[in-house]
């Protein structure tokens, strides 16, 4: 390691969180090409940018980073040349970052295609513990719970299917990485926790009450914001026109529509089955690299009977 990284213009530190701070310290001892810069993809920035504070720049200037991306898989197999293409790409420079360094850093994680967005350390832990963490202990918490029901009467796992699975794919995320995610942003956390166990309190109230109005509206105000969230932020740069078709459990219909597709020349550029019921492919989301594809591929698929909507 220290052969590679005294030779290095870039270190990028890709470690579980709990492993960052020791890596850092190795390597701050090392004689650094003088101007190298050092990254890091922690999901967590507050205590990684106070450890670089305390060791100091010498020769090299470190700079948080936190790639948006990435998925409930890990290790090199769920790795891909494309997984930061079009994500955010957090960078938490420090106020006494020199900005040639942030602009040699930006320079390169172009070539990733990701959006970059730069914010302090502790702002990031605050609004990525909201987004992300706080999700993934809700997602875990549920899982658990159905779980325990699910000893007593095995229908509970039979009958999960689209709900649940929408909301609970990321509590398959990996043990020891999440451990050292909450444990590190764990003040923010608590935080966050608690006016959580507030907003549930207004579910147990609502429904105390039988407060139809009241449900109806957090439906209403949740719905209106989560729509204005973009369908697909990372990912291909090419399938953010997407279009879904429910398909009859037919053998060879998923040929039969890639095909007629093919004759009308529209160019398919990915096909995911959603797989919302056990062994019936319920519906299809096809992506096109035009907006002119996609019109065109409703426009046929509903001339052909299939139900296609955006
Ligand atoms: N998975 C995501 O969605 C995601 C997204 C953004 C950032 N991150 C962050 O990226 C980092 C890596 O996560 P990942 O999802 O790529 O996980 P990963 O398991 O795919 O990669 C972690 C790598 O670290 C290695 N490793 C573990 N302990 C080590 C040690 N003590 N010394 C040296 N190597 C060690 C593992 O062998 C593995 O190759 C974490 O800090 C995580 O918080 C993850
Ligand atoms: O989509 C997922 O599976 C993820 O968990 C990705 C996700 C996220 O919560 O958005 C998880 C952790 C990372 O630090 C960044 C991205």
């Amino acid at each position: 390691m220290r052969e590679a990284a005294e030779q290095a213009d870039f270190i990028f530190l890709c470690v579980p969180v709990g492993e960052l701070e020791s890596y850092l310290e190795q390597i701050a001892g090392f004689d650094l090409k003088p101007g190298c810069i050092i990254s890091d993809v922690g999901s967590t920035k507050a205590s990684i940018a106070a450890c670089a504070r305390k060791l100091g720049n010498r020769n090299a200037v470190f700079i948080g980073g936190h790639p948006m991306a990435g998925s409930e898989r890990t290790g090199v197999e769920a790795a891909t040349s494309i997984l930061f293409e079009n994500a955010f790409y957090v960078l938490t420079p420090e106020p006494s970052t020199p900005p040639e360094a942030l602009t040699r850093l930006t320079d390169l994680l172009k070539h990733t295609r990701a959006h970059i967005v730069t914010v302090d350390a502790e702002k990031h832990d605050e609004i990525v513990g909201a987004i992300s963490h706080l999700p993934h202990i809700i997602a875990v918490a549920l899982v658990n719970q159905i779980r325990r029901y699910n000893e007593q009467n095995g229908l509970y796992e039979l009958l999960a299917a689209g709900g649940f699975r929408d909301i609970t794919r990321i509590a398959s995320s990996d043990p020891a990485l999440w451990r050292d995610i909450l444990i590190h942003n764990r003040e923010v956390l608590l935080r966050l926790m608690r006016d959580w166990n507030e907003e549930t309190g207004r579910f147990i109230r609502m429904l105390e009450q039988a407060d139809a109005a009241g449900i109806e509206e957090a439906f209403r105000m949740s719905g209106e914001f989560r729509s204005r969230l973009p369908e697909r932020r990372k990912g291909m740069i090419h399938s953010i026109y997407e279009c879904y078709i429910d398909v009859p459990d037919h053998p060879g219909i998923i040929g039969r529509i890639a095909t007629e597709l093919g004759n009308r020349h529209i160019n398919l550029s990915n096909l995911q089955i959603i797989e919302s019921r056990e062994e019936v492919p319920g519906v299809l989301r096809l992506s096109f690299r035009t907006q002119e594809d996609l019109d065109h591929a409703i426009a046929s698929l509903k001339e052909l009977g299939y139900t296609a909507r955006y």
